[in-house]
């Protein structure tokens, strides 16, 4: 067990990155909606370099691409969680990884409304 309020250490915080780190590492490499959404990021991203969108819409483009990163690891840290306390069948766990895959999905709507607002006048009008 760690002890209540350890001192401060700097090596103590670096190791925190490098965990944070691994944790980026597994969903992109190892979770495959982390690929999907990496994909799409990297779509999303390459259309707003070409169509050259201003300060403002790059900021909502990212905070979007980032809510749904963030969700998504959420979602997914849950999901293991929840594997490992209830393998089996639960109607409780069954709630719970509705509801993280429901912000998820909270997350994703928000995304396509941004990008379709930012996108489609520039594409198609
Ligand atoms: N142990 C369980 N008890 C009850 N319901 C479960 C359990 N495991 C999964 N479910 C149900 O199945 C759905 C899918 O669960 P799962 O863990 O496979 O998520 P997923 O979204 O398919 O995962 P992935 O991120 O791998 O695509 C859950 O949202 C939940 O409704």
């Amino acid at each position: 067990m760690k002890e209540e309020n350890p001192r401060f250490s700097i090596v103590d915080r670096i190791k925190s990155f490098k965990y944070a780190f691994n944790g980026l590492k597994i969903f992109f490499l190892k979770d495959h909606n982390g690929r999907i959404h990496f994909f799409a990021a990297v779509v999303a991203i390459g259309l707003s370099i070409y169509l050259k969108l201003s300060s403002l819409e790059w900021i909502a483009l990212l905070s979007v691409i980032s809510a749904v990163f963030v969700a998504e690891i959420i979602n997914t840290s849950i999901e293991n969680l929840a594997d490992v306390v209830s393998p089996d069948y639960h109607p409780k766990i069954k709630i719970v990884k509705d509801l993280a895959a429901a912000a998820v999905l909270v997350c994703a709507f928000l995304a396509l409304g941004v990008g379709g607002i930012i996108f489609i006048p520039k594409l198609f009008f």
